[in-house]
């Protein structure tokens, strides 16, 4: 696997595979990799000829005050288990190579709505850098499909929106969540936790399954997520949001069968999110 820090040498590899004829699958990451980021290359390479990695701690999705510096930066051993993966390329530019005149200066892609209240309320401009990053990763790499993790659910529906919504000729693939053995979501934050945030963390999902089969029984919406918050906060975490929404984020209605169900929540500093899919009774 080659690592490549600046453009033109990705362009020229690029080139090369497009000369080839082969399909390019695009797996863009912010490292510190896990199985659930192998997942993702898993079903790139069942999904293209050549995989396209790419990892970038993207300053322009951070808020002030947020873990910039802190994010885990771990590139040789991310080398390594990217190359173990059978990854065929690896892109990891400095900030100042993406964002030469700074981030100021930077354009923007702002996707409304679908950005708008769950983690995009918490983190206001969140979306608008994942947003920005992701078109120019796109427009790098011009692959024919990308994967994206299904735990960040909202940022999935915004790249599926942007691609829409600007005509991008990417396949764009969500990849179910990977999880430790006790139900906690596979996350770079989790490093984050002490010993005993690290016991209880499952407990978020723990919560969100037991939503899901009160939900799937016929249970009233309002009350049951109550009643998730309060398992939340009895459990040790500060919760951000607890919501139902539909598959596409929109609000569930008489109609709606297909709903998730999506949580942030806080231990101690560390934010961590969840997500997971129901059928809501007739
Ligand atoms: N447990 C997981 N299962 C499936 N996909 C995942 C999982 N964790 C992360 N991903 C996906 O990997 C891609 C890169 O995510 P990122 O590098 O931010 O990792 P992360 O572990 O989610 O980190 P963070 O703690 O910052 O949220 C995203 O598409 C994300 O949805
Ligand atoms: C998609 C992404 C790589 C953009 O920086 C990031 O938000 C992530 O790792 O999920
Ligand atoms: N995993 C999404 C990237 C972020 O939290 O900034």
């Amino acid at each position: 696997m080659r690592t490549l820090r600046e453009i033109p040498p990705l362009r020229e590899a690029l080139d090369e595979f497009r000369r080839r004829g082969q399909r390019i699958a695009l797996v863009p990451t912010m490292g510190n990799l896990h199985d659930g980021h192998l997942a993702l290359v898993a079903e790139a390479r069942r999904r293209g000829d050549v995989v396209v990695a790419t990892i970038f701690v993207n300053p322009l999705q951070f808020g002030a005050g947020e873990d910039l510096d802190a994010y885990p930066r771990t590139l040789a051993e991310d080398q390594a288990k990217l190359e173990a993966a059978g990854c065929d390329l690896l892109f990891a530019p400095e900030t100042t190579t993406l964002y030469p005149r700074g981030l100021a200066a930077q354009t923007r892609v702002c996707v409304p709505e679908v950005s708008e209240g769950l983690c995009g309320g918490d983190r206001p401009g969140h979306f608008d850098g994942v947003a920005t990053v992701v078109s120019m990763l796109f427009n790098l790499v011009q692959p024919d499909v990308a994967c994206f993790g299904e735990k960040d659910y909202q940022q999935l529906a915004v790249i599926r929106r942007l691609v829409t919504d600007l005509h991008l000729p990417v396949e764009v693939v969500g990849v179910p969540i990977v999880r430790a053995a006790d139900g906690l979501a596979l996350s770079s934050r989790n490093g984050y936790l002490d010993a005993e945030q690290r016991a209880t963390a499952p407990a978020l999902y723990r919560t969100l399954c037991a939503l899901r089969d009160a939900l799937e029984a016929g249970g009233e919406v309002a009350p049951a997520l109550d009643d998730g918050l309060a398992r939340l906060r009895a459990a040790g975490f500060a919760p951000d949001y607890l919501e139902l929404r539909d598959a596409e984020l929109g609000p569930v209605t008489t109609t709606t069968r297909d709903a998730f169900l999506l949580a942030a929540a806080r231990l101690g500093p560390t934010r961590l999110i969840d997500n997971l899919s129901l059928t809501l009774p007739r």
